[in-house]
């Protein structure tokens, strides 16, 4: 998940920007105001984990990347056709697309370093990932050869005969077919590797370790689910939990493939541009009308349509729940879909070196385009002229102007931080109608001996021990990541990293003395600890060597989102997709980018967003074909239609 964890013991103060006590790099050198010289220790790949899809380029030496220019350096008077608040993933694949299709754009980021939830920072030898460490879109499965498995086909069967047939009736009867049109190569276009695709944009690539188990799922009535790489796997796995549910089993996770499928045979770009919309309609109409039926629904209606067991509609409410923060009833199908089938096709990768890494690469890369970004350039005000957004100024005074100006903010820092609140479009308006925030985190970051944890052990873990209905509770559910699983070169020899969070309020926080909140975090991080001894690690307690915890308090202040959240969550049930904002925003010039936007929450999903935000701000500006009257009827449209959400 998104939530960092910088030292609050260190930097207690809220609104204190002195930076210079900031750099999480440790072993870089602040040289004036270039960073320079970061150096990670080797890079030791777990030879467990053998293949090894893509090549080190370029990764985590920032000398080139993290140019930070002076107050002299970068020419505020300029006119840049795109100024980017914010570096987050989000942010910096909407500038890298936007400079790859020859824009000048500028990114100010507030703090020292690219990557927001997806940075990172070091301490006594860790590399810490500042959010978790699942990286969806990151395979190097894209435009390729794509195998149907047996449960696809299946599927296909049974859909194309219209009939409910049983698992074993159709397993007996079609598996001499199934057997050959399992080595049958059938061509689809991949296309949502797509972290893997915006580092490609601007000539990056990273070495990713295979994740063999995207997590590994503990949770009441002593259920564990590992969710394996190979989907026959894990689908076997989930039957064999729930041998009367197989049918169902198979036609709920049938259904995310067909989603999936679709999605992946689409060229990725802005649904708000109408020419290359109607194009993709024309071209793949079956794929669209798919995705058009599933935009509206949510993934535990469909699930519910086939299974009645009430565990397993949990336990996918439980899957759901950690891509969106809210149980299946409130996740939209389109995301479910993308989520529980990408982790098959593409697979978890983990980047070598860490997180931080893939933000890093971007910066690079977006430097190598003749586009520029500044750190410690914290936005204070959108500068509105006659209705449009035409600049921005940051804290020192300095105002800097674009064509366009594109927010990685979040909306509700967006229009109720950097606009004045009379600026607050109508659009605005429903959204906040119909998103609130999701909860802050708790997140402990903790070095400990290696010898604690079994041969083994999965790299990601979710915990809800005794009572389902705990799972959106505050402090219910527990992620912990053990990135060093993959990659050992994160922490120093004989230590592993253990990553965790759970759901906290910012409210729990606010109005303590310094020692109460002090107190009060050793209180709670110990009770987690406690748990994850007892489930999972005995000993864990004895075994650290390193703690820092992070509260809301941390997470609002240094990633500078609105009460620390982690992203918008729907406020009642929605219809699927359907209210979710694109990126145009009722202010002339004015974009949005992140997970405020389409599809929301995620790493994969905000970088979807800053390739739709790229398109559309290039079509704007002249760089990509453009249509005014098709623009007018098909924003109109979209507007319309995010009013019946
Ligand atoms: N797979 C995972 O587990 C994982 C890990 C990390 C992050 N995430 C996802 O990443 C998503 C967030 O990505 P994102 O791109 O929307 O944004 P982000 O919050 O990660 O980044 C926003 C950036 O904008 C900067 N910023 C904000 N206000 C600013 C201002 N006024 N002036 C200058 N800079 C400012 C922040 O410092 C930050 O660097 C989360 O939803 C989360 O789901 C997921
Ligand atoms: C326009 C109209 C109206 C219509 C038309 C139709 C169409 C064509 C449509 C289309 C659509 C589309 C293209 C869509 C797309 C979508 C997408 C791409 C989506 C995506 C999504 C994604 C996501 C959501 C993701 C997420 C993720 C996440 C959040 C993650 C997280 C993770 C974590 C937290 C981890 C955990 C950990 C542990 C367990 C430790």
């Amino acid at each position: 998940m998104s939530l960092g964890c910088y030292q609050t013991v260190l930097f207690p103060t809220e609104g204190k920007s002195d930076f210079s006590s900031l750099n999480p790099l440790k072993n870089s050198q602040l040289k004036g105001n270039k960073i320079s010289g970061v150096k990670f220790s080797n890079f030791q790949v777990s030879q467990r984990r053998k293949c090894i899809p893509m090549k080190l380029k370029s990764l985590l030496s920032v000398d080139s990347a993290v140019e930070i220019e002076g107050k002299e350096g970068v020419n505020t008077g300029s006119k840049y056709d795109a100024i980017v608040i914010g570096s987050g993933i989000g942010g910096l694949v909407a500038a890298t697309q936007l400079a790859v299709k020859g824009a000048k754009v500028l990114v100010l980021e507030k703090y020292v370093i690219p990557g927001g939830s997806s940075g990172y920072y070091q301490r006594d030898g860790y590399t810490f990932d500042v959010g978790s460490s699942v990286m969806f879109g990151f395979s190097d499965k894209g435009n390729v050869i794509y195998v149907l498995n047996n449960y696809e086909i299946l599927e296909s069967l049974d859909l194309f005969f219209g009939v409910c047939l049983s698992g074993e009736e159709i397993c007996n009867y079609f598996l001499a077919v199934s057997l050959l049109i399992y080595i049958t190569w059938i061509q689809i276009q991949g296309n949502l590797n797509l972290i893997t695709q915006a580092l490609a944009a601007v000539g990056r690539e990273m070495e990713v370790i295979p994740d063999p188990t995207t997590v590994h799922f503990h949770l009441p009535n002593n259920l564990s689910v590992q969710v394996h790489r190979e989907y026959s796997e894990f689908i076997n796995e989930l039957m064999s939990k729930f041998p009367h549910e197989k049918e169902g089993i198979l036609k709920f996770y049938g259904e995310c493939w067909k989603i999936f499928n679709a999605l992946n045979s689409l060229q990725l770009k802005s649904l708000e541009e109408p020419i290359y919309l109607f194009g993709q309609f024309f071209q793949k109409p079956l794929e669209c009308l798919t995705l058009a039926y599933y935009l509206p629904q949510n993934a535990g209606d469909i699930a519910r349509k086939y299974v009645k067991d009430p565990d397993l509609l949990s336990f996918i409410d439980a899957e759901c729940f950690i891509v969106s923060t809210v149980n299946a009833l409130r996740t939209p199908m389109i995301n479910a879909g993308m989520v529980l089938c990408d982790r098959h096709f593409g697979g978890i990768n983990y980047p070598v070196g860490g997180v931080g890494g893939i933000a890093k690469s971007l910066a690079e890369g977006l430097i190598d385009q003749g586009s520029e970004i500044l750190y410690k350039a914290n936005v204070t005000n959108i500068i509105i002229d006659q209705g449009k957004a035409v600049g921005v100024k940051i804290s020192d005074g300095r105002e800097f102007f674009a064509q366009t100006i594109i927010s990685n903010a979040t909306r509700w820092d967006t229009f109720g931080k950097l606009l004045k609140a009379e600026n607050l479009p109508k659009e605005e308006e429903n959204f906040q109608k119909v998103y609130v925030k999701a909860p802050s985190f708790l997140s402990i970051h903790m070095g400990v001996k290696a010898d604690v944890l079994p041969p083994d052990t999965d790299c990601h873990h979710f915990v809800l021990e005794d009572d389902w209905t705990r799972l959106e509770e505050p402090y219910g559910s527990i992620f912990l990541s053990i990135p060093t699983v993959l990659d050992s070169s994160l922490a120093p020899k004989g230590r592993h990293i253990l990553h965790i969070f759970t759901t906290s309020p910012l409210e729990d926080w606010e109005g303590l003395p310094p020692k109460d909140y002090e107190a009060k975090k050793e209180l709670i991080a110990d009770e987690i600890i406690r748990r994850l001894e007892k489930k999972l690690f005995p000993g864990l307690k004895s075994s650290i060597v390193f703690k820092e915890v992070g509260t809301p308090k941390t997470h609002r202040r240094y990633l500078a989102r609105d009460m620390g959240t982690y992203g918008p969550m729907p406020r009642q049930i929605p219809k699927g997709l359907l209210g979710m904002p694109f990126n145009t925003t009722g202010i002339s010039g004015l974009y949005c980018v992140g997970d405020s936007c389409f599809p929301g929450q995620g790493v994969i999903a905000v970088a979807f967003s800053g390739v739709m935000c790229a398109h559309r701000v290039a079509a704007d500006i002249g760089l990509e074909k453009k249509s005014p009257i098709l623009d007018a009827a098909l924003l109109g449209l979209l507007g319309w239609l995010r009013t019946l959400a």
